[in-house]
């Protein structure tokens, strides 16, 4: 098995996608917020790229949610915050969301023959569905604002360890996954302290975020792996 590591959305084209699995990851905080809405009984999360695009999807009962830098947009209902999706109760709603860099992301990789949500929340599980799926895998960091994003790589880095652990074929990986591997086992005692020295980590303390960094660093809390299904012309993401 092959997995390539790609460092920010603005490095992947979709052809990077096509027979293979695309496992996506924004941890701070889009792919967090996915697996915890969905962890916590939500009925399905629609990835969007704009506001508008949110405004058009939402139907009756759905959760109008997501950011623009970093903060709620203005008259949505929730944010792109793992907290308030502990803290509001999303049991059997949809929840549509649209943020500045994980959505993107999601919607980039739609020519993959499967794709995976994946964070620090639910490492171990979604490492096992990847193997499970059997394909060569592309794991995209949505990284921030088309720059890489430390808190990505070291769950790349986590999966591929999870991957490598689990996998009974051999498996290589390119360069970059190689740095995301060492990256993960030199810091792997110091994850929240790794979270918090990057640029979006930074961000969201200054902005009053600062649980939502330790709500995603914990590592597998869930075993919940979001995989996105088309649905007419909509994507949506659930576990199943
Ligand atoms: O809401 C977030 O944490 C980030 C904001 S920023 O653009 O990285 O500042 O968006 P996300 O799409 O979850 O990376």
């Amino acid at each position: 098995m092959q997995v390539q590591v790609i460092s920010s959305v603005n490095e992947a084209s979709s052809a990077h996608f096509v027979h293979k699995t695309a496992i996506i990851i924004d941890v701070l905080r889009a792919t967090s917020s996915i697996i915890t809405a969905l962890a916590t009984g939500s009925s399905g999360v629609v990835p969007v790229e704009t506001v508008m695009d949110a405004r058009a999807a939402q139907k009756d009962g759905d959760l109008l949610c997501g950011e623009r830098f970093c903060k709620k947009i203005p008259g949505f209902d929730l944010g792109n915050s793992p907290d308030e999706f502990l803290m509001n109760s999303v049991k059997d709603r949809r929840v549509i969301l649209t943020t500045t860099n994980g959505t993107r992301a999601i919607h980039k990789s739609t020519r993959a023959d499967y794709v995976l949500v994946a964070a620090l929340l639910n490492a171990s599980a979604c490492a096992k569905a990847a193997i499970d799926l059997r394909r060569d895998v592309v794991i995209l960091c949505a990284g921030s604002h088309d720059e890489f994003a430390i808190e990505d790589g070291l769950c790349a880095g986590l999966l591929l360890a999870k991957m490598q652990a689990t996998c009974t074929s051999e498996l290589t990986m390119d360069d970059f996954g190689l740095a995301m591997l060492s990256l993960y086992q030199n810091r792997s005692n110091e994850i929240k302290e790794t979270i918090r020295s990057g640029a979006t980590g930074k961000r969201l303390v200054k902005l009053g975020m600062g649980r939502d960094i330790d709500i995603c660093a914990e590592v597998d809390a869930y075993s919940q792996v979001p995989r996105l299904q088309t649905n007419g012309d909509m994507l949506i993401c659930s576990c199943y």
